[in-house]
């Protein structure tokens, strides 16, 4: 879809708004035309001396009404067209939004963050100013042409306006192929504009980082060089269009030399008198907005152009996941792996390989293996993050594209390794997936994780802010606001992604325990725990090891001790020899 087919279309469903603000302008044109030809007849009336005293008056009266009503007329459609013109950015940045939420972790990684942010804000605006600013002003700046012309050839003389008109085409060519630059600077300073959003974004996330090694003031250089880019790549896009500005003028005062070389002329030989020659230069005059209005239109649409070039494709892009079924999700978890395979796509190797694993209703899956195993890829494509290269994955009776995503993903409640808390109170940040919760639901699953007497601690408890405007909680407080998170979702399915590595050994046989007595109470609840280490699943009712994307080893904790030689048995000795250490510390 083009920007003209989206904007006609925008245009047809908003019709009234611009009806009305079109309306107002073809008033606003009226009135403007006819003002030089009333100041020709004052100006004949004068110079006959047949116009004075009140009629005079009045007649000056009429001028300044007719100027605040055009005024009035101004302000009117300005406030119809931006209503509407708003509404148009509103559209597209929900549209943009709703796209966002549905991709899948592929588009982002081929996405920078700053680029979307960029497509969101500046982009958008562009298309708004083309749907506003642009549309109205080329109607506004036609329409007036239109009525100057019609006014200066018929209502005076047609051979003055024609000839007034012999520079215009000049002007016409050259506007043509400054619109043209001015689409390709907008182009790259719309896309320089996106590098230096990605530059901010990842310079404050990473700010400490940049500090504590050092970089700030290389970090400050690389900005300082990129906002010049930016910078530069913009003033030249507005070098390009000022270039209209003298187009119109030169074209104006050619046309203006004519028209007083020919009009002296006719005047001299009394077939236009002198009234008729001063509303014809006041009609050039007004000619200068249409010609301004043409070169602002154009650089307008030529920078939504650019813009709507780089927004479309995220607006039409694939989901990188179909999302079409339609399944009721269980209410008691159970999941199946059948023979699934997985490979990431820039990846040489695959990251999992031939896996096949069950997990009934009420029971507890542990999941281990050295770093990279591919722990955390089993569970990505267990949300449906990505899909398995061979095999397939079951929740309940079904095949997970046979659920929608959004059914797929209210059925499972996961903690990541590193969750993500939003800028807004902790009550607000346990209950995200269950906003109607109580205050007693929130402080119940807070203690389930073992974060309660935390939050106690904190400024104002349960209502303190965390996040960028608030206090920062500890890596391990994170963690446990995110399994009470999980907790307090009706989500029959737990996954823990690693999520105790940041708590110390008393804190995670605490929230074990915890969970071992929900799950008697809610035996249709199901866990998966991922851990490094190995005493977070050592009470599981099964554990499987993976190794370099492999099931290497698995059963009980007892039977997996018993396997000589095996990962589990060695790293359990090492861990175990690790925590007496530290005990004797
Ligand atoms: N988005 C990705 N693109 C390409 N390769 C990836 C991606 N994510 C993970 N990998 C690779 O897939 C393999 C498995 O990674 P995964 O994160 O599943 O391991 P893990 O067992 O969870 O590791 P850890 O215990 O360190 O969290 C690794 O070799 C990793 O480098």
């Amino acid at each position: 879809m083009t920007l003209k087919q989206m904007l006609v279309g925008f245009v047809r469903r908003h019709w009234a708004a611009y009806a009305l603000a079109a309306l107002m302008l073809f008033c606003i044109a009226l009135l403007t035309v006819w003002i030089p030809r009333q100041v020709g007849h004052v100006v004949d009336g004068l110079v006959a001396g047949t116009l004075h005293g009140d009629a005079l008056l009045t007649q000056l009266a009429f001028l300044v009404g007719c100027g605040v009503l055009i005024y009035l007329l101004r302000v009117g459609w300005r406030l119809a067209l931006f209503a509407a013109a708003y509404r148009l950015g509103q559209e597209l940045r929900t549209r943009l939004y709703q796209v966002l939420t549905l991709q899948g972790p592929v588009f982002f990684q081929a996405k920078r963050t700053g680029d979307l942010m960029a497509l969101a804000t500046n982009d958008i605006d562009a298309v708004e100013m083309a749907a506003g600013e642009a549309l109205l002003a080329a109607f506004d700046g036609s329409l007036t042409l239109a009525l100057v012309l019609t006014m200066m050839t018929l209502g005076i003389d047609w051979r003055l306006g024609l000839a007034a008109l012999l520079p215009f085409p000049l002007m016409a060519y050259a506007f043509w192929r400054i619109s043209e630059k001015v689409h390709q600077a907008w182009q790259s300073s719309l896309g320089r504009f996106s590098g230096l959003n990605q530059h901010v974004q990842e310079g404050l996330s990473g700010v400490r980082t940049l500090r504590a090694l050092g970089l700030t003031e290389r970090n400050a250089r690389q900005f300082s060089e990129l906002a010049e880019s930016a910078g530069n790549a913009s003033y030249q896009a507005q070098r390009w269009e000022a270039a209209f500005e003298p187009a119109v003028g030169m074209t104006l005062s050619a046309a203006l030399t004519i028209a007083l070389g020919l009009g002296a002329y006719l005047v001299a030989k009394q077939e236009l008198t002198i009234g008729q020659l001063t509303a014809f230069t006041m009609y050039l005059g007004q000619l200068i907005w249409p010609m301004f209005a043409a070169g602002w239109v154009l650089s307008l649409l030529e920078r939504g152009r650019a813009a709507w070039d780089r927004l479309l494709p995220v607006l039409e892009a694939p989901l990188t996941l179909s999302d079409s079924g339609s399944a009721v999700p269980p209410t008691a978890a159970s999941i199946r792996f059948e023979r699934v395979s997985f490979g990431y796509a820039l990846a040489e190797t695959a990251a999992l390989t031939d896996i096949s694993l069950t997990l009934s209703p009420g029971q507890t899956l542990g999941l281990v293996g050295p770093t990279g195993a591919g722990k955390s890829t089993l569970l990505h494509l267990l949300l449906r993050q990505f899909e398995p290269t061979a095999g397939s994955i079951h929740l309940g009776p079904h095949a997970l594209p046979e659920l929608s995503l959004q059914a797929l993903r209210q059925g499972l409640a996961w903690v990541p390794q590193e969750p993500f808390l939003f800028s807004a109170s902790i009550a607000e940040n346990i209950a995200l997936a269950r906003p109607e919760a109580t205050p007693s639901e929130i402080e119940a699953a807070a203690r389930m994780a073992a974060v309660h007497e935390d939050i106690l601690r904190l400024p104002a408890g349960y209502a303190t802010e965390i996040g960028e405007r608030g206090v920062t909680l500890s890596g391990g407080q994170r963690q446990r606001v995110a399994i009470a998170r999980a907790l307090l979702s009706d989500a029959p399915l737990l996954l823990l992604d690693d999520a105790l590595s940041a708590v110390d050994t008393g804190t995670e046989t605490q929230i074990l325990e915890h969970l071992r007595e929900l799950r008697r109470s809610r035996p249709d609840r199901s866990s998966l725990i991922v851990s490094h280490r190995l005493s977070a699943v050592m009470d599981a009712d099964h554990i499987v090891v993976l190794q370099q994307g492999r099931i290497t080893e698995q059963g009980g904790h007892a039977e997996l001790l018993s396997i000589e030689g095996g990962w589990y048995a060695a790293q359990w000795r090492y861990q175990q020899l690790e925590a007496s250490i530290d005990a004797d510390e």
